[in-house]
């Protein structure tokens, strides 16, 4: 195993980490909706009684029976159980409320006039009829729809506590570098950790349960080695930052091949971030090496990791938004240019793959394909960040 390999063109990256986790995705099982979050439905939602399951009052008033005025004789609150009405009679109602047996409209409280133990107003079929959001077994929605929250809020409201779902997958860091610290300010040729903070975050945005990073990883190939196992042990991703290149100290491929990890993906045509890397062990376990460069690292995560993870979770590749270039972003020759862009299109300072500076301010990173240049006024891709 090298780091010389041909890099791959970015949009076939991104299918190709997709890929690779949809086709090692859990099977689907019963899921609290927690952990299903961030999935996908592996079978439709179905409703399991009707929606409202009885007819609710949508106002505070008078539900009303007969002839007014109406006789005041009673009150019925959300969660109770009224008792049938009689012709003449008024009963205080609530919103929320189940409508009594009988009503035959409900006079607001604010169009009503109360004397002498009497209510006279306008009635109104002012409630939700059982069925009208849905009808006991009706699909409410289709396998495949992405769980988000309002998917959660559905399912409870429509009776269900769990949904058939991808598992989240198990993710940790591991950071490599003798030269990180992890408090304090840069100094003496040292500098502070900011992927082993950072990283995790991204990767439970990205539907994964991501534990807390490992390291920084001393710099030689037994401590690689060592802390890749301790990862693995109880993860199904890890994502190693730093030495995926092929420097005196960077130790990445040969701990993957010591590990007998083979690559699903070596080296990405795109600026900056192209050392990045995905390799597969023999069971079925994913690791993404990150490049060190931190901007660098957050693009591999865009573009290998994200998609890595949608695959696992059962969801489609993540869609690429659209941005309106405010000025001319230059190309990259034969690579993909990933350039830091604020909502109105305009470039982002401090840009260098070191820093992190422009990504903290930019809504993502406009695509710039091989051999092309972003237009002044130009549509083109935006691939955001997890968790931006
Ligand atoms: N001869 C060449 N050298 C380099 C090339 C090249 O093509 N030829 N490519 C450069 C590019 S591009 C990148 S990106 C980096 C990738 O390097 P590694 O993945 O091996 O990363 P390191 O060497 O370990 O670190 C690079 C850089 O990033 C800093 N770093 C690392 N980890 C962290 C962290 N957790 N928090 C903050 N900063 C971190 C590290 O101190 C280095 O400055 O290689 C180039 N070299
Ligand atoms: O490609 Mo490196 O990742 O430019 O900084």
């Amino acid at each position: 195993m090298t780091g010389t390999a041909d890099p791959m063109n970015w949009a076939e990256a991104r299918e190709t980490a997709w890929a690779a986790g949809y086709a090692a995705r859990p099977a689907a099982s019963e899921l609290p909706f927690g952990e299903a979050v961030g999935s996908a439905l592996a079978a439709p939602l179905v409703a399991v009684s009707d929606l409202p399951a009885f007819p609710t009052s949508a106002v505070d008033g008078w539900a009303i029976a007969g002839s007014g005025p109406w006789r005041i004789d009673g009150a019925v609150l959300a969660g109770q159980v009224p008792q049938a009405m009689k012709p003449g009679q008024a009963v205080k109602i609530a919103t929320g409320a189940q409508v009594p047996e009988g009503a035959e409209g409900i006079i607001r409280l604010e169009h009503s006039k109360v004397e002498d133990e009497l209510v006279d107003g306008p009635a109104a079929r002012e409630w939700r009829e059982p069925g009208e959001e849905a009808v006991l077994g009706e699909e409410l929605l289709a396998a495949g729809t992405p769980i988000s929250p309002p998917v959660v809020g559905l399912a409870a409201a429509a009776g269900h506590a769990t949904l058939p779902a991808h598992a989240k997958p198990a993710a940790r860091v591991v950071v490599f570098g003798d030269e990180l610290l992890t408090s304090g300010v840069s100094r003496d040729g040292r500098v502070r950790d900011s992927l082993g903070p950072m990283v995790p975050h991204m990767l439970t945005a990205a539907g994964a349960a991501a534990g807390p990073s490992i390291g920084p990883v001393e710099d030689t190939l037994e401590a690689h080695v060592a802390a890749l196992r301790e990862a693995l042990a109880d993860a199904d991703l890890v994502c190693t930052t730093g030495g995926t290149m092929v420097g005196p100290v960077d130790h990445l491929h040969a701990a993957l091949a010591e590990i007998g990890a083979e690559y699903v993906i070596n080296t990405v045509a795109v600026r900056p971030g192209f050392p990045m890397l995905l390799a597969r062990t023999e069971d079925g376990k994913f690791i993404a090496g990150l490049p060190g460069n931190p901007q660098s690292a957050v693009i591999a995560v865009v573009s290998l990791v994200a998609p890595l993870l949608a695959g696992l979770r059962g969801l489609p590749l993540p869609p690429l938004a659209t941005v309106h270039l405010a000025e001319e972003v230059p190309g990259r020759g034969g690579f993909t240019h990933l350039a830091l862009v604020d909502r109105a299109g305009h470039r982002l300072g401090h840009h260098g793959s070191a820093m992190l500076r422009g990504l903290a301010n930019a809504a993502g990173f406009a695509v710039i394909g091989p051999e092309s240049v972003g237009a002044a006024g130009a549509a083109v891709e935006l691939a955001t960040v997890p968790g931006v």
